[in-house]
C-alpha cells in the first residue's frame, strides 16, 4: 500500500548533501527497515503532484543495479523518497575511511554502473546524469546498485538552482551549456573511477610523484586516511569548471594500474564525445569482459565488510556502528 509519513519513525540520519537529507527509517506497518531522503522544495502544489506522479514510475524500476524504490510522498515542502537501506553506505563514504578502493573491486564497480545505465536507458530511456561515488551505494552481501537518476523531468528542473557543491563531475559539454547525454555520464564514470583508484578528486591531476607517494605509502589501500590527506585545498568551484573545460583530462599512471584498466578510463575521459567511447563500446572492453563474468558477490563483500571494520566472522547486525548512505 502508499507509504506515508506516520507509518514512519526515525532511527537516525543517515546523511546530508545537495538539497537532501536521508534517514534510516521503520516501516511500522510492515516493520521494513528503509532509507527515506527528504528533499525540501517551495513549489506550487500543481508542480509537487507531478513530481510524485512522476517519481512513481520507480516502481518499474527493477534492476539488480538499482537501489530499489517503496514509495514517495509530499507533505508541505518536503518530498519523501522512501527506497532500500544499502547497509554498506555511498562510495564516497567508503572512500573515506579507506585510503583508496583496490582495481579488482573497481572492476566489479564499473560492472554494475554500465549495467545500471543500460538498464535505465534500455527500459526507460532515460539517462542518469548525476553518477558519483555518492550516488553508488553497496551491501554486505557485496551488491553495487546506482541511486538519485533523473527519473522526475519536473524534480530535475525545480532543483536546477539548488546546485551546492565543491567538486564537479559534470562532462565538459555539459559545463559549457552544450547539448548533453548518456556520454555525460560515460565521462563522469570515469571520473569517479580515477577519484577511487588514486584516493583523491583528480582535479587537477595528481602528479607522478603524488600518485608515487599514495602508493608507495600504502600499496594494499585499506590503511584509514591521515588526517588532511585528501582534502587538500583545491581549486575552487568555478576554478575547476574552468580546468575540466579547457585542460587536458585526468589518467591512470601505468605503473600502478593494469593498462586494461588505464584504457578503459582514457575513452571514458575523451573531452570530445565524438571520440568519447559510448555504452556498448565499453561493454565490449577487456576491462570490463575480465569483471562481467564473475557472477557471485563474495569478493565485494569481503571487501566491503573489512572496508567497514566489520570482522569476517561477525554479522553486521552484531554491530550498531552507523553506516552511510546517498545524498
Ligand atoms: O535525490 C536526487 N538527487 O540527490 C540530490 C539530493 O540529495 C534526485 C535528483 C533528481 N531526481 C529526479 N528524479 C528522481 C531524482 C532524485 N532522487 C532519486 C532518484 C532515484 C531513486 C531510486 C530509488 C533509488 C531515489 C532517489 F532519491
Ligand atoms: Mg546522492
Amino acid at each position: 500500500g502508499e507509504l506515508k509519513q506516520d507509518d514512519l519513525v526515525n532511527i537516525y540520519e543517515l546523511g546530508q548533501g545537495n538539497g537532501g537529507v536521508v534517514y534510516k527509517v521503520r516501516h511500522k506497518p510492515t516493520d521494513k527497515i528503509m532509507a527515506r531522503k527528504i528533499i525540501y522544495l517551495e513549489v506550487k502544489p500543481a508542480m509537487k503532484n507531478q513530481i510524485i506522479r512522476e517519481l512513481k514510475v520507480l516502481h518499474q524500476c527493477n534492476s539488480p543495479y538499482i537501489v530499489g524504490f517503496y514509495g514517495a510522498f509530499a507533505v508541505e515542502a518536503q518530498i519523501s523518497i522512501c527506497m532500500e537501506y544499502m547497509d554498506g553506505g555511498s562510495l564516497d563514504l567508503i572512500l573515506k575511511k579507506v585510503m583508496r578502493i583496490p582495481e579488482h573491486i573497481l572492476g566489479k564497480i564499473t560492472v554494475a554502473v554500465l549495467r545500471g545505465l543500460s538498464y535505465l536507458r534500455e527500459r526507460h530511456r532515460i539517462m542518469h546524469r548525476d553518477i558519483k561515488p555518492s550516488n553508488i551505494l553497496v551491501n554486505f552481501q557485496g551488491e553495487i546498485k546506482l541511486c538519485d537518476f533523473g527519473v522526475s523531468a519536473q524534480l530535475i528542473d525545480s532543483t536546477l538552482h539548488t546546485f551546492i557543491g565543491t567538486r564537479s563531475y559534470m562532462s565538459p559539454e555539459r559545463l559549457e551549456g552544450a547539448h548533453y547525454g548518456i556520454m555525460s555520464d560515460i565521462w563522469s564514470l570515469g571520473l569517479s573511477l580515477v577519484e577511487m583508484a588514486v584516493g583523491r578528486y583528480p582535479i587537477p591531476p595528481p602528479s607522478t610523484q603524488d600518485i608515487d607517494n599514495l602508493i608507495k605509502e600504502d600499496p594494499l589501500g585499506n590503511r584509514p586516511r591521515p588526517e588532511g590527506f585528501g582534502c587538500y585545498k583545491g581549486l575552487a568551484i568555478f576554478e575547476l569548471m574552468e580546468w575540466i573545460v579547457n585542460e587536458a583530462p585526468p589518467s591512470l599512471p601505468r605503473s600502478h594500474f593494469s593498462s586494461e584498466f588505464c584504457d578503459f578510463v582514457d575513452r571514458c575521459l575523451k573531452k570530445s564525445t565524438s571520440e568519447r567511447a559510448d555504452l556498448n563500446t565499453l561493454l565490449h572492453h577487456p576491462f570490463y569482459k575480465r569483471y562481467e563474468a564473475e557472477s557471485d558477490n563474495q569478493e565485494v563483500s569481503s571487501w566491503i565488510r573489512q572496508a567497514c571494520g566489520y570482522d569476517l566472522d561477525m554479522n553486521s547486525e552484531n554491530n550498531n556502528r552507523r553506516s552511510g548512505s546517498s545524498t
